[in-house]
């Protein structure tokens, strides 16, 4: 099976609400793609759409090609964590997950291979109701393991975690995708998905606003500068502007500079003969490049 899910001019209404509005989008094995979009953008109904939870009110959206209510052995197919909640708390750890694990014909091995990826291994004989938040999360995710699957879908995992739990989740997407699956994972906060997305797929009011690499989205933004320390700071702004830079003054002898690589800067101010101190790289940040991108979109601002 393909590690992919493609989304296709999905559409979803309920009554009068438009939850989707015509969106498509591409998940991809060994990646992790982050879906991002303020509360309402439509990220959870898209997700329970893709697993067949709700009916779309048109277009597609398959899981390795097929439509997930026609995958043969879907835990072994997609795995999933919508809801940590969703366990019965009288339930022990290790009988929820061979519970599923016998519904799904998975070998009982698995049951204990996961608990242990998932670090519960030592609470396993223990009922769910005693369980923090992060060990629901942690059980959540193991139940989407089961199966092995090549894809993986988790919905704001890392909501209402504490510092390590996050750090921990981050490494387990970033592991999972580096083992070539293909990892999808909402949030409403960018920043949660710096450092652990490869790609990102923006959501504002139903429709997609930005479908990019990281990388990409991170080296066109505005926060990307350079601070250049100088003496003769109107001899050299004259330069850089004629370069093409959008140069402004921080300080008596600090300007940051956009628009021009490093080097070329150096180069500028050497064959200029204009005196010139380190120069320094800032990058952007994913939330900086994020602000820069919607900043333009009025309507989706106003919402986030
Ligand atoms: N079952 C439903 N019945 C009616 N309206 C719904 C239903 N599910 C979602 N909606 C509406 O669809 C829109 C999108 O909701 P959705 O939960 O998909 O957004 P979201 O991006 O996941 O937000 P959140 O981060 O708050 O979960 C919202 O306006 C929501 O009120």
């Amino acid at each position: 099976m393909d590690a992919t899910i493609e989304v296709r001019d999905l559409h979803k209404r309920y009554g009068r609400t438009v939850a989707v509005d015509g969106i498509s989008f591409s998940v991809r094995p060994g990646e992790v793609t982050g879906f991002v979009g303020p509360n309402g953008a439509g990220k959870s109904t898209t997700m329970r759409v893709i697993l067949g939870l709700d009916a779309p009110t048109d277009g597609t959206a398959l899981v390795g090609g097929v439509p997930y209510r026609k995958l043969r052995a879907p835990l072994r197919s997609v795995g999933a964590l919508l809801d940590a909640g969703a366990v019965h708390g009288g339930r022990r750890a290790h009988h929820h997950l061979l519970w599923m694990a016998r519904s799904n014909g998975l070998p009982r091995s698995r049951v204990d291979e996961v608990l242990d990826r998932v670090g519960l291994a030592s609470v396993a004989r223990r009922r769910v109701g005693g369980f923090s938040l992060g060990m629901r999360q942690r059980l959540g995710i193991a139940g989407a393991l089961l199966g092995d699957p090549p894809v993986l879908m988790f919905d704001e995992p890392v909501n209402g975690l504490d510092p390590e739990g996050i750090v921990w989740i981050r490494k387990l997407m970033r592991s999972l995708a580096t083992e070539g699956r293909a990892v999808f994972l909402s949030s409403h906060l960018m920043r949660e998905l710096d450092g652990t997305a490869d790609h990102v797929v923006v959501l504002g009011r139903g429709r997609v606003i930005a479908d990019t690499k990281v990388d990409e989205l991170i080296s066109t933004a505005a926060g990307n500068r350079i601070e250049v320390r100088t003496s003769k700071r109107s001899e050299v702004m004259t330069v850089l502007a004629n370069a093409g830079a959008t140069v402004a003054a921080v300080d008596a002898d600090v300007l940051t500079v956009h628009g021009l690589e490093g080097e070329r800067i150096a180069a500028l101010l050497t064959e200029h003969r204009l005196p010139f101190g380190e120069l320094r790289q800032h990058r952007a940040t994913l939330e900086e490049a994020y602000m820069d991108l919607t900043q333009h979109a009025v309507e989706f601002t106003a919402e986030a």
